[in-house]
């Protein structure tokens, strides 16, 4: 019997070279890998640098193996549209990168399966469509004012008379505009101090638990080490603290979130049963809005206002708009919006320039398929370089030149129908909240710039616009600026404390 196995050792060896053969057959082209570590030691800390530079010598489709992994990246606008909208159906999985995510029962890190496509619509029924947003619309506009009365009153304790003196960092401001717009939204209430200091504290944490593994998670025969650095009782006690955070800032106690709470997970708790909702799958999707949604949309801002503090004349062009909109006796609203093309323009152009997640969020192949003329084999993950396509010189003059006036010219889509600009992505796994995050820039955006004149503490050719590394695509330095009020600012009567 043994010697029967032992001889068909080697017909089995040759199968597996074999299979492996045929795998990578037709694969497109790319750096050649080294065995077990793939190209993980030629790729820059930026991946998108790397795969943008590889992409010029291989062409818009190339192969990178990050350890094990085979990954496919598409650079061109015809390919993203074979990814996104031709072939989604066999390449909307989604290829989870941390462990953090690896259950995938929320909406974000799930396949594509009849669970996902039940949160989706739940999601895009409940919270993101235009009655849903119009809805809400006042609570964004509340927490824009609460934006402005917080640089004010920041302001008139740097100086006696407001005006600017010290500079502030604008990321502040931005990050609590968009989250508390986004818990109220979910929870129907901002986070008290200590919600929302833990909060900030859970979602470093687990940047570094899914980030410090990031080498280690993608070479399979190292993913053990790994646990040397974080073992999984550190993960699951991550996982406890985070389910008690939620459970003390969101559930309270089931029936008083029920009666209470007028957010998303108030619905959420009441189809809980109908829908067959886990208490996980409940945690998971407010998570998720608030992860997926308050970095990605402060993120943009923070870039628009450095491009504008660096080109004085796109941000007066904006407040002259601002002014012969709006007036100075009010402050800018959402349906002031239609009226302000110029400002419109500003908010995607800096989507284009600096989409926040440069290569979306990584999709996987359910089967094989073609794309480009190239195998994509079943289990590979695909990544759209969204950044490289806002950045291509064949879909765009002077491609890395701040000018909203490009949009002014012809009306471009930049929610997932124009594929030369792909902020949101497109197809069945596009951001579900693309308009209410339009909304949102454009309401901050403007009342940012009709409130206030920015400038530059130091010379403006000097404000640091490197990125930094990550899912993520942050001012490596945080923006700060000097703000001036005007006129529109007086509206607001100046705090006294
Ligand atoms: C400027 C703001 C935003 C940008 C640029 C952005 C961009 C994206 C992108 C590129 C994806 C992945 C698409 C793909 O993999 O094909 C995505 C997914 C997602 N975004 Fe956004 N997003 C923004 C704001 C928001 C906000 C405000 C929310 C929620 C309140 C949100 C919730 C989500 C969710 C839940 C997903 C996962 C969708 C799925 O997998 O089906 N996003 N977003």
């Amino acid at each position: 019997m043994v010697l029967y196995l032992i001889s068909l050792l080697p017909i089995l060896v040759a199968t597996i070279l074999l299979y492996q053969r045929w795998w990578r057959s037709n694969i497109p082209p790319g750096p050649k890998p080294k065995f077990l570590i793939g190209n993980l030691h030629q790729m820059k800390p930026l991946w998108t640098h790397s795969f943008s530079e590889w992409s010029e010598t291989y062409g818009p489709i190339i192969s990178v193996w990050i350890g094990s992994q085979l990954t496919v990246v598409v650079s061109s606008s015809d390919l993203a549209k074979q990814v996104l909208r031709d072939k989604d159906n066999q390449l909307s999985n989604r290829h989870r990168i941390a462990r953090m995510t690896q259950t995938g029962t929320d909406l974000v890190w799930s396949d594509y399966s009849p669970h996902y496509v039940k949160l989706r619509k739940l999601c895009t029924l409940e919270l993101f469509s235009l009655k849903s947003i119009e809805n809400f619309r006042s609570l964004r506009e509340m927490e824009a004012r609460s934006m402005v009365v917080s640089i004010l009153k920041d302001l008139m304790s740097n100086s006696a008379d407001g005006q600017a003196r010290k500079p502030l960092v604008v990321r502040k401001y931005l990050a609590a505009v968009v989250l508390n717009t986004i818990s109220r939204l979910m929870i129907g209430k901002e986070f008290g101090s200590e919600e929302g200091k833990e909060f900030k504290s859970i979602v470093e944490k687990e940047h570094l638990l899914s980030g410090s593994g990031t080498l280690l998670d993608h070479v399979w025969w190292l993913k053990w080490v790994s646990s040397w650095f974080i073992s999984d009782k550190e993960f699951l006690a991550h996982k406890d603290r985070r389910t008690k955070w939620f459970r003390g800032a969101i559930m309270v106690e089931e029936d008083v979130a029920i009666e209470d709470h007028k957010g998303f997970v108030r619905k959420l708790l009441v189809l809980k049963e109908q829908k067959e909702l886990s208490e996980e799958t409940v945690g998971g999707l407010v998570w998720n809005m608030l992860t997926a949604g308050a970095d990605t949309t402060a993120v943009v801002i923070e870039w628009a206002m450095a491009e504008m503090i660096k080109c004085p004349t796109v941000q007066e062009k904006a407040q002259q708009e601002l002014d012969s909109v709006v007036g100075s006796e009010r402050l800018m609203s959402e349906s002031d919006i239609p009226k302000l093309p110029y400002l419109q323009c500003v908010v995607k152009e800096a989507l284009r320039l600096h989409p926040s997640t440069p290569l979306m969020l990584p999709h996987k192949a359910s089967e094989t398929v073609w794309v480009g003329g190239y195998k994509v084999p079943k289990g590979a993950t695909v990544y759209v370089n969204v950044q490289a396509i806002g950045r291509d010189p064949a879909n765009w003059r002077d491609p890395y030149e701040f000018r909203p006036e490009r949009f002014l010219q012809e009306e471009t889509d930049v929610k997932g129908r124009d594929f030369r600009v792909l902020p949101f992505g497109s197809g069945r796994r596009m951001c579900p909240a693309a308009q209410l995050s339009m909304n949102l820039m454009t309401l901050v955006m403007g009342n940012l710039l009709h409130c206030f004149s920015w400038s530059s503490p130091i010379p403006r050719e000097r404000i640091d616009m490197s990125e930094n590394p990550g899912l993520l695509c942050n001012m490596r330095t945080p923006l700060q600026a000097l703000a001036l009020p005007r006129a529109a600012a007086r509206v607001i009567p100046l705090p006294s404390d």
